[in-house]
């Protein structure tokens, strides 16, 4: 574990307006390490972006104090913390005409001196960021021109370019598919051990950030929150706090939430990394109990039921 570079000490945050002080989260404490990439996890509306302001030193909270490298982030004037805290936020106003390679430049604005003149240094910087996140071949497309993917690399190479010890990105990998979700996430993560940088990433991806996170820091209503290698919150079951209600269970054996399934009474035997499958679809068709035991086999697949053999589990379940 490295240095941590922010700190979060029984922070309470929220919004004010006139007196009136509406408090969202409180009693937090936290630390975002270097060389590592922590999730925020937590359901809609409980706080994360609040929480990511009063990181950023946008919003004050109502008591304790977030440090960033050792000094109160109301210390740092914006001049500073732009050299320090790099961010990229959900939907950012974006000029279509401007070409990616310009809008990575602009990621040298707080380094530049007031001519703007980029210097050797800022262009060495500038194809650095563009090549750590792939997309040199990009540097002269239109910003309108380009898909969601390539437009959230392009935005986490104008962040790289700003050069910051600290990389904040709320909801990254909103609005793109599941490729691109993972790779995103993956490249985070590179740049997080390759450069040494502290990155918070807000998501709501689980999977995905069990798959790629250092940490997780887990946010529910009315609870501390919660801050811990996700393995470890995995066995001890508080990654459940994610999941409200009773419906759903996080499985530990398969790394994913499901539904919970009441007392299943039929009895599956054959390859592992199939019962499950079969299983799982029997649930979906609101098959709950069978009399008799199902066997399956591999290469090929057959579902063996009642002295009937099924090559697919659609036949299986249209002949129940
Ligand atoms: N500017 C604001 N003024 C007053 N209340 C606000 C403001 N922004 C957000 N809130 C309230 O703060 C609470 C937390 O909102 P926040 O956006 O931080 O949640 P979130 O966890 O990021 O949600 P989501 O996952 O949906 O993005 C909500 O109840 C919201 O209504």
């Amino acid at each position: 574990m490295g240095k941590a570079s922010i700190i979060g000490k029984d922070l309470t945050i929220g919004y004010s307006k006139g007196k009136v002080q509406k408090e969202i989260l409180s009693g937090l404490d936290f630390e975002l390490f270097e060389r590592e990439m922590c999730c925020l996890l937590g359901p809609n509306g409980v706080g994360k972006s609040t929480l990511v302001k009063a990181v950023l030193g946008q919003l004050k909270p109502f008591t304790g104090e977030v440090l960033l490298r050792g000094k109160p982030i109301s210390s740092y004037s914006s001049e500073m913390l732009a050299k320090e805290l790099s961010v990229v936020l959900t939907e950012p106003f974006l000029p279509g005409n401007m070409t990616v390679g310009q809008l990575v430049a602009m990621g040298r604005i707080p380094h530049t001196s007031w001519t703007g003149k980029l210097e050797e240094t800022d262009r060495e910087v500038i194809q650095n960021a563009l090549s750590a996140t792939k997309i040199e071949y990009l540097r002269d497309e239109r910003l309108s021109e380009i898909s969601d993917g390539q437009r959230q690399k392009a935005l986490i190479a104008r962040a790289l370019a700003q050069d910051g010890k600290v990389m904040v990105l709320d909801e990254p990998t909103a609005h793109l598919d599941l490729v691109n979700r993972y790779e995103i996430m993956h490249l985070l993560r590179e740049i997080s051990k390759s450069q040494g940088k502290s990155i918070l990433v807000v998501t709501h991806d689980l999977e995905i950030a069990l798959e790629t996170a250092d940490r997780f820091w887990l946010l529910n209503c009315g609870t501390p929150l919660i801050s811990g290698l996700p393995e470890d919150l995995v066995i001890t079951g508080q990654i459940n706090q994610l999941l409200p209600g009773e419906n759903f269970r996080f499985s530990v054996e398969k790394g994913r939430i499901e539904s919970k399934i009441g007392s299943l009474k039929f009895d599956v035997s054959g390859p592992g990394e199939y019962t499950a499958w079969v299983s799982k679809a029997l649930e979906k068709a609101g098959i709950k109990e069978l009399p008799e035991p199902i066997e399956v086999s591999k290469d090929p697949f057959l579902v063996n039921y009642a002295g009937k053999e099924f090559l697919s589990l659609e036949d299986f379940i249209l002949a129940l």
